[in-house]
């Protein structure tokens, strides 16, 4: 698993307004329910679903048992306080997802238990931790009590806004962003929660700025990539070596590779396990095709023919390379595209304009490195393009992060479309072990016949039901 970028960065904007209503209303359809991992205040792009109407009716989902939506209970059965299921109204979340409905109880019981959780991308794992820390937090004492662990900025801040807006009914709720600030610097850890990036969180420890005697749950999302990766790996030991003993330590992902696992099993000791098998780890509302393209100036050359013909609400392209970025985007913005890049070689204050931007929608393309692959939730992201196919240190196919950056796409039922770019051997024969380690077909978009690329696309996009794999819905194209 190779995240060539993981550096944080800076302070998440407080929530100057608050959602109003109470009670969840009757529509069903996905687009009225959730609002996506950054809220209005941050320029989510909450219930906005421009473009394409997605008709997934989230209610059929969630009653198909093969679903990682699936659930058989309500939010009000999992013994949440009042103040908590206000909050999930107002996001109207109506159902908790599988992981949601497994997780809780588990992380709920007292003593308070560790736990591995593993969910497919975008089925809410957020909301599984920051539940049990909304549940477990006593707002009558201000030292911090919860520590959550993200690999970048984006994500800690994103987490930050939901748990701001699952718990605005909680009274005097305070959250603390530990994420690099020249303003910050100095200033005292307040807040009942603190979520940021291990690298800051280390330092504000270690210069006793934050007081962490009364931790009682450390989350680490996307816990495999933070305990894999050699520097996060020892920032998130020296961590939880700083705090209480019985901390209550909770790992989630949508991967864990086995030696990972291994390591996990002695970071949260003893930890009630949900995981996946292999199989079971794609999205189904993500179509995955490649384009196979003669050469790395072709692939250029097919990309911005591609956005000359479609019409897209919001997609991210995925390079190896900070100047492939760079790159791309210089050639896009001459091309006349309306596009944004966003790497670990920017600053902190710059990298929030961005990504903000690219949740309201202002900017339409986010070309980006992996520094970006895990965990950002956009809702109206219908496409994720691998430029550059993901590669371990050694060259190796790194199908995680493959899995990782396709999932920006197809969140909570939608449906999304996965383009990799093929041009050379190599390329080729590490999508084809990263398709057939998930056990799904990588299905070829021509490169001389247009008109059948936008239909097909449209037509994954425009299709109401998440439910058919990429083959078979070729197959129904091509009847058609
Ligand atoms: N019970 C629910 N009902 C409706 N929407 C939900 C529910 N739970 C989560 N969501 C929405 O689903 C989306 C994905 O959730 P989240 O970001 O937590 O996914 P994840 O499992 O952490 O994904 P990843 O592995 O990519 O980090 C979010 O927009 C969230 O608001």
């Amino acid at each position: 698993m190779s995240t060539e970028e993981a550096k944080p960065e800076a302070a998440a904007p407080s929530l100057a307004s608050r959602i109003t209503h109470d009670e969840p209303d009757t529509k069903s359809d996905l687009e009225s329910a959730q609002t996506d991992g950054a809220p209005e205040e941050l320029n989510g792009s909450g219930l906005a679903e421009p473009e394409y109407d997605v008709q997934v009716s989230l209610n059929d989902l969630q009653q198909d048992p093969n679903n990682p939506l699936y659930s058989v209970k309500s939010f009000e059965q999992l013994d949440l306080k009042q103040e908590i299921l206000k909050g999930l109204y107002a996001m109207n979340f109506r159902k908790p997802s599988k992981i949601q409905e497994r997780a809780l109880p588990l992380l709920l019981m007292n003593p308070p238990q560790n736990l591995i959780g593993q969910s497919q991308s975008g089925t809410g794992k957020t909301a599984a931790f920051v539940l049990n820390i909304l549940s477990r937090v006593d707002t009558s004492d201000r030292t911090p009590q919860a520590l959550v662990l993200a690999p970048s900025r984006e994500l800690a801040r994103q987490i930050m806004g939901v748990i701001e807006v699952m718990g605005q009914f909680i009274p005097d709720l305070s959250v603390y962003p530990a994420v690099p600030d020249p303003a910050r610097r100095n200033q005292k850890v307040e807040g009942h929660i603190v979520v940021g990036t291990p690298g800051t969180v280390t330092d504000q420890i270690r210069r006793r700025l934050m007081d962490v005697s009364k931790m009682k749950t450390l989350v680490l999302d996307e816990a495999d990539n933070m305990l894999d990766q050699q520097g996060l790996g020892d920032q998130c030991k020296r961590v939880k070596l700083l705090l209480p003993k019985d901390v209550q330590t909770v790992l989630f992902s949508a991967t864990f590779p086995t030696d990972v696992l291994r390591y996990a099993d002695i970071f949260a000791p003893r930890a009630n396990k949900l995981t996946l098998k292999h199989e079971e780890l794609t999205v189904e509302g993500i179509k995955q095709f490649f384009f196979d393209c003669d050469s790395e100036q072709t692939k250029y050359d097919i990309l911005v023919k591609f956005y000359g013909l479609m019409t897209i609400s919001s997609s991210i392209i995925f390079v190896r390379r900070r100047d492939t970025a760079a790159e791309i985007e210089r050639r896009m913005v001459a091309d006349g595209h309306k596009v944004a890049q966003l790497t670990g070689a920017l600053e902190g204050p710059e990298r929030d304009k961005i990504i903000d931007k690219f949740r309201s929608g202002e900017a339409k393309v986010l070309i980006t490195t992996n520094v970006l692959a895990r965990g950002i939730d956009v809702q109206t992201v219908t496409m994720v393009i691998n430029y550059d196919i993901p590669e371990g240190p050694r060259g190796e196919p790194d199908a995680e992060t493959y899995l990782h950056r396709i999932g920006r796409t197809g969140r909570f039922g939608r449906v999304g479309v996965a383009i990799s770019f093929v041009s050379d051997k190599k390329a080729w024969e590490n999508l084809n072990a990263i398709g057939a380690n998930f056990g799904v077909d990588i299905v070829p978009l021509p490169t001389d016949n247009w008109d059948e690329v936008e239909e097909t696309v449209k037509k994954v996009i425009k299709s109401h039901r998440a439910g058919k794999t990429t083959k078979e819905m070729n197959k129904g194209l091509n009847k058609e």
